[in-house]
């Protein structure tokens, strides 16, 4: 089998990222596609309390075990299946459980540090950078965290003050430069999926 075929998505938090990916794999064979997502690779958190927890600094590179997923990648590349960390946003923490990730022709990271580290940009053959303005991106965060991380609204405006807002301007933001396509998601943009769509098939072979 080819080598397969790496995409970095990056983007601000309630960007779009996943909603982004899931329109290039309605237009992919779904056979064809594993998408990992940078949030299964926060660090193990169990030795902390729940206090401490919520005071860890999410938004952050050191919050990730990029040494793990760089050797993941790395793997899968060489054809190897990997275990997969998962992670549960409701206790802050890693899952017990890993999803076995088989190597697919093409495989999709998802997450608003994953530009940062230059192994993984070097090891990606396309990099997206999805961007949306900070007010509608806070207001979709407040509603999906509220409705899907257990969290309430306090928690979501102290978090977003304290650091997801400074940590979007100071590490994730900057990494638009590294992107070869920037997707905006205030408004239609089925072209530039169109567009990454061919540019995997042209990779693949298979846009003959
Ligand atoms: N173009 C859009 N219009 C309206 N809502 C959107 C749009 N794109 C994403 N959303 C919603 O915004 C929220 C965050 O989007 P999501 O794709 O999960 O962002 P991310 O993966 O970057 O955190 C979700 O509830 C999603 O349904
Ligand atoms: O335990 C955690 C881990 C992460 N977060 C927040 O998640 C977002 C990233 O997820 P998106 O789906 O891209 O929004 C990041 O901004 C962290 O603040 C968390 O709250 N708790």
């Amino acid at each position: 089998m080819r080598k397969p075929v790496i995409i970095a998505v990056a983007g601000g938090s309630a960007s779009g990222k996943t909603t982004v990916v899931k329109e290039i794999l309605d237009k992919l064979d779904l056979k064809d596609v594993e998408i990992i997502k940078h949030d299964d690779y926060y660090l193990d958190q169990t030795n902390l309390s729940m206090d401490d927890r919520i005071k860890i600094n999410y938004d952050h590179p050191s919050s990730l075990d990029n040494d793990l997923l760089v050797s993941h990648i790395d793997g899968l590349l060489k054809g190897h299946a990997i275990d997969c960390p998962t992670y549960n946003f409701v206790t802050n923490n890693r899952s017990a459980e890993t999803r076995r990730i088989e190597p697919k022709k093409v495989i999709i990271l998802e997450g608003i540090l994953i530009l940062t580290d230059s192994r993984i940009r070097e090891l990606s053959d396309i990099k997206l950078y999805v961007e949306l303005d900070d007010d509608t991106r806070f207001i979709r965060r407040l509603q999906r965290d509220i409705a899907e991380r257990g969290r309430t609204v306090e928690s979501v405006i102290d978090q977003y003050l304290n650091t997801v807002k400074p940590m979007h301007h100071k590490h994730v933001k900057p990494t638009k430069r590294f992107a070869d396509v920037i997707i905006p998601n205030d408004y239609k943009h089925s072209v530039a999926v169109d567009i990454i769509v061919s540019k995997i098939k042209m990779i693949l072979g298979e846009d003959k």
